[in-house]
C-alpha cells in the first residue's frame, strides 16, 4: 500500500529520467552498468530519439516499453553499436562506448545481443552456436558453452542444428550464446514476439530467472506490458523518441507522471474532481481522502485517475451504475460501467458475482491512493 495520495501536475520527465541540463558525472555512480545521457538519434533529417536519459544498476533488468515506432529498437541498436548517435553519450560499466567523438565497435563493447528472430547460424550445431562468440575454441570454451547450455536446460540438444529446435528452444540457445562471453550487459530485442502466448509467458519468466542467476544486467525492448512487468526491475516508457518515465513497474502503474503514461499503463479513467481540502478531493464517486497533503491548492480543478481495482461492488451504496461491458476472465470478470453522468469507468470483480450487461449495481470508490492531474 502506498503511504498516501500522490497528487502532482503533469510533468514530462521523471525523477530518474533527467533533463539534459541536469546531468553531471556524479549522478551516474560506479554501480551503473549502463548510463545513457541526453541521447539523440536521427535517420536522415528525422530525429527519432530526442534526449533519452536513463541508467541501469548492475544486476538489474531494464525494459524499454512503448508503442510501435517510438524509437525503442533504435536505442538498443545504439547500445549494441549498430547505430550511430547524434548527441549525448552511452557508458557501459563507466566506460564511454559512444559519444560525439568516440564510437567503440560492437565487438569491443562487452555487450551481448539476443534478436527477435534468434539469428542462430543454421550450419552450426547448438554447441557451435553457443561457442561462436567465445574468443578461442579451447576445452575451457567448450566447457563454458556446455555450462551455458545447462543453464538454459538444453545441454541434451548440444549436437542438434537450429532447424531441429522449437522456437522457444532456439531463443534459449540464443540467450546461452549471448551469455557465454560473460558480457556486462545483454540486449534483448522483442525476444518473445515470435512465440505463442503461453510460451511467451513461461519463457519470459525463465529468462528473468536465468539473468538473475547469472547476475547479468539486461535491457529488453518490448511493446507488451505484461512481458515488461514480468521481466523488468525498471521500465522506461518511451513515446515519440523520449523516455517519459523511468521507474519500477509499481511506480509506473501507481505513480504515473503524466496522463499519457497513466493511459498507456494498465486500464483506468480520468474523472473530473475538485480539491476540497489539503487532504481530500470530491468527484462523482464521492469524497476521497489522502493521508498526505495534496499538491494542488484547495478549490483546484483536477482529474483523478480511477483504476479498475479502485471500484468495489457495494449493494448498499447509493451510487448505482450501469454495466455496459463484461469480459469473463475465469477467477474474475472485467466490467465496463457507466456513471449517472455517462462517464465510463471499469472494475474487476470476482466472477462469482456474475453480473450481466444492462444490470445496475451499487459501487464504492475504494482507492488506497490517488493520482490526479491538472485539468
Ligand atoms: N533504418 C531506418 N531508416 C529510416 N527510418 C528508420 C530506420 N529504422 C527505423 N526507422 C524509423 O525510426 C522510428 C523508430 O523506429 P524503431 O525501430 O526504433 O521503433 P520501435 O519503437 O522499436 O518500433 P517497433 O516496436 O515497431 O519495433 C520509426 O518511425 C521507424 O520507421
Amino acid at each position: 500500500m502506498l503511504p498516501g495520495n500522490r497528487m502532482h501536475p503533469d510533468k514530462p520527465l521523471t525523477q530518474r529520467a533527467l533533463a539534459p541540463e541536469e546531468h553531471t558525472l556524479s549522478q551516474f555512480d560506479s554501480v551503473d552498468v549502463l548510463s545513457i545521457s541526453n541521447l539523440h538519434c536521427k535517420y536522415g533529417n528525422t530525429e527519432v530519439v530526442k534526449s533519452a536519459s536513463f541508467s541501469l544498476h548492475s544486476g538489474e533488468i531494464g525494459c524499454l516499453l512503448g508503442p510501435s515506432g517510438c524509437g525503442k529498437t533504435t536505442i538498443l541498436r545504439t547500445i549494441a553499436g549498430f547505430q550511430e548517435i547524434d548527441q549525448g553519450d552511452i557508458k557501459v560499466d563507466g566506460q564511454i562506448i559512444a559519444s560525439n567523438n568516440k564510437l567503440l565497435p560492437p565487438e569491443k563493447r562487452n555487450v551481448g545481443m539476443v534478436f527477435q528472430d534468434y539469428a542462430l547460424f543454421p550450419h552450426l550445431s547448438v554447441l557451435e552456436n553457443v561457442m561462436f562468440g567465445l574468443k578461442n575454441k579451447s576445452v575451457e570454451s567448450e566447457q563454458r558453452a556446455l555450462d551455458m547450455l545447462a543453464t538454459v536446460k538444453l545441454e541434451a540438444l548440444a549436437n542438434r542444428y537450429p532447424h531441429e529446435l522449437s522456437g522457444g528452444q532456439q531463443q534459449r540457445i540464443a540467450l546461452a550464446r549471448a551469455l557465454a562471453p560473460k558480457p556486462k550487459l545483454i540486449l534483448l530485442d522483442e525476444p518473445f514476439s515470435n512465440l505463442d502466448t503461453e510460451l511467451r509467458r513461461t519463457l519470459s519468466l525463465e529468462v528473468r530467472d536465468i539473468l538473475k542467476e547469472q547476475n547479468t544486467s539486461a535491457i529488453l525492448v518490448t511493446h507488451d506490458q505484461e512481458e515488461a512487468f514480468t521481466v523488468a526491475d525498471k521500465i522506461g516508457i518511451m513515446m515519440n523518441g523520449q523516455i517519459q518515465q523511468w521507474g519500477t513497474p509499481y511506480d509506473l502503474y501507481h505513480e504515473p507522471l503524466n496522463r499519457n503514461i497513466a493511459s498507456f499503463i494498465g486500464k483506468g479513467s480520468f474523472l473530473p474532481a475538485q480539491v476540497e481540502t489539503a487532504h481530500s478531493v470530491s468527484c462523482e464517486l464521492g469524497v476521497a481522502t489522502s493521508a498526505q497533503p495534496l499538491l494542488h491548492p484547495e478549490g483546484a480543478v483536477v482529474d483523478v485517475l480511477v483504476r479498475p481495482e479502485d471500484i468495489v461492488s457495494d449493494k448498499d451504496s447509493a451510487l448505482v451504475v450501469k454495466i455496459t461491458e463484461k469480459h469473463f476472465w475465469g477467477a474474475s470478470c472485467y466490467y465496463g460501467l457507466e456513471l449517472p453522468s455517462k462517464q465510463l469507468i471499469s472494475t474487476v470483480l470476482s466472477s462469482h458475482l456474475n453480473f450481466e450487461v444492462g444490470d445496475h449495481i451499487g459501487i464504492r470508490f475504494d482507492a488506497d491512493h490517488l493520482v490526479t492531474f491538472s485539468r
